[in-house]
This record gives structure tokens, sequence and C-alpha cells, in this order.
């Protein structure tokens, strides 16, 4: 048996498709969204993401508003281009990637949460705490969409989920514990005794490790979903968390790369689209 592949690439077209129409709806009310991006250092992983996600925008008709500083600015200096983009009515929402070595809480917090389409500020995450409507987090949701969209049952599923990190383990537990998804969730991290124990009998399992391979066939049910969410370079390459020998055991898995990644850029989008829609009304 060979799994079925979780196509986020193909499916990241699909939603573009989608959303350029809503788009092309705004547009006609006047109303143009905007995607901002706060970038700190020169690191090309996230220059990568960066660009590619206002090629996206570009796609679909959404103005990109573009900010590089370079490495080693200071707090002051990236609360100031937040501050920036919070009044900017051209600006939709935004992201703040890479503040490495800076109060990552304070920045976090200084987004105005009505325009955090990361998801990740505190008021978002509290109220996705709560069960009320919020902005959410682009990774787990996307991981959700991704698995929808293949028909992949979620209600009453069980679930692992490797990896207790904030932006894909810890709110996917908390998204797919909700009565909308209803699955039940195991989080797993690294003080799990025994991973496999809990895996073996997993529906879903969402790797977030980013430990290359730590997923093998022998410890997966036949027939399970797997998404391989964790990123690791090894030689320039990208690995994923899940090893090759999976493939010939689970019924879906979702390659890496062109699996979850492009879907976290879906959600970015979509969450563009939902602020803009909601404040034309
Ligand atoms: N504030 C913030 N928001 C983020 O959303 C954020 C961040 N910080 N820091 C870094 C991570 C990483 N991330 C990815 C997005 C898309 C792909 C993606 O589309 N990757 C492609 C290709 C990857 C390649 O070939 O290099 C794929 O998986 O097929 C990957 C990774 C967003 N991040």
């Amino acid at each position: 048996m060979t799994a079925q592949t979780l196509d986020g690439q193909a499916t990241l077209n699909e939603i573009k498709t989608e959303l350029a129409a809503r788009v092309a709806a705004l547009k006609e009310k006047g109303i143009t969204p905007g995607l901002g991006t706060v970038l700190v250092g020169d690191d090309p992983g996230s220059h990568w993401y960066v660009g590619a996600k206002h090629r996206d925008c570009a796609a679909i008709g959404i103005e990109s508003i573009r900010r590089d500083l370079p490495a080693g600015s200071s707090q002051a200096e990236v609360e100031a281009v937040i501050d920036e983009l919070n009044a900017d009515p051209a600006c939709t929402g935004f992201i703040v990637q890479q503040p490495t070595g800076l109060d990552e809480f304070a920045l976090l917090s200084r987004v105005d949460p009505d325009k955090d389409v990361d998801g990740l500020h505190p008021v978002n995450l509290g109220k996705l705490v709560l069960g009320e409507d919020g902005l959410l987090p682009c990774t787990p949701v996307g991981s959700i969409e991704l698995l929808r969209r293949h028909d992949v049952p979620i209600n009453g599923a069980e679930v692992v989920v490797i990896g207790r990190g904030l932006t894909v383990g810890r709110p996917l537990g908390l998204i797919l514990t909700r009565r909308s998804e209803n699955a039940t969730v195991t989080l797993c991290h690294t003080g799990t005794r025994d991973l496999a124990k809990h895996v073996r009998d997993a529906d879903i399992i969402v790797a977030a490790a980013g430990v290359p391979g730590i997923i093998t066939g022998d410890m997966v049910k036949p027939g399970a979903a797997v998404l391989d969410v964790g990123v690791s370079r090894v030689d320039g390459q990208i690995a994923g968390d899940v090893d090759a020998s999976v493939w010939d055991v689970a019924g879906w898995v979702s390659p890496n790369p062109k699996g979850v990644g492009p879907m976290t850029r879906a959600m970015l989008l979509s969450n563009i689209v939902d602020i803009a829609e909601k404040q034309a009304g």
C-alpha cells in the first residue's frame, strides 16, 4: 500500500483561486487588502518565506507592505515599525518575523490584535483558550484545512500531535479539541516517555518535533493520516519528521516540502481576506 499525497502546493493554488475571486469582489467595493511583513536580519530562509508571501499576495491582488530591518535593529526600532503598520489603513494585517535577540513577547503584544494575521498575539491565543472568535495561527489551521480538503475524518478521531511549540503544537491541540473539530488529542513532547505507544493508536499524526525521521513506518497504524510539519536542514536539504517508511503504511501523508508549508501561506492570505471582508461589512 502506498499513501495518498496530501498535496499542500496544489491545495494552496486551489485556495488562491478562491481568494482571488473574493479579493476582486472587495476591490469592486473600493477595498484593497494589504499584507505587511516586518523582517529583522538576513536569515536566508526567512527572506525566502517573506518573498514567497509577497509573491502569493501579488498573484491574488493583495497589496504588499514590506519592511526589512537590518540584523541588530533595536527593540525600539522594531516597535516603531509595528506602530507604523498598526496605524496604516492600507495594512489589513501583518506579521513580524525573526526578531531573535529581542523581547519577542513585547513585540507580539504590540501588534494590534485585529491585524495579527499570525494569530499569535496574547489576546488571540487567549480567545482561542476561551472559545471566542479571533484570528488563528496559520500552520495549525492550514494543517486542518489540508486534512479537510482530502476528506480525512477529524470528528471523533484520535490525534497525536508531537511538539508543544507556540506556532504549531500547542495551538493545534486547542483548535482540534474545539466542538467544531471534535478530535481527541494527545500532545506528545520531549518529556514523553514512550512516543511509539501513543503514535500507534492515532488516526491522525501531526509531527512537529523538528527531529528528522522521528516517525517511522513501524510506529504508524495502517491507514492513518500523517502530517509532516517538522523542518530541519540536513546537508542544505529540507528534512521532515516523517521517515520514508511511513508511506508504505499510512493512508495519507503530507510531503515535506510541498505539504504544510504552502498551507501556512494559504491561511495567512485567508486571514487577510477575512479581515478585509469584515471591515467591508
Ligand atoms: N512571524 C512568523 N510567521 C510565520 O509564518 C513564520 C515565521 N514567523 N517564521 C518562520 C516560519 C516558517 N514559515 C514557513 C512558511 C512557508 C513555508 C513554505 O511554503 N515552504 C515550502 C518550500 C520550502 C523550501 O523549499 O525552502 C514548502 O514547504 O513546500 C515554509 C515555512 C513561516 N514562518
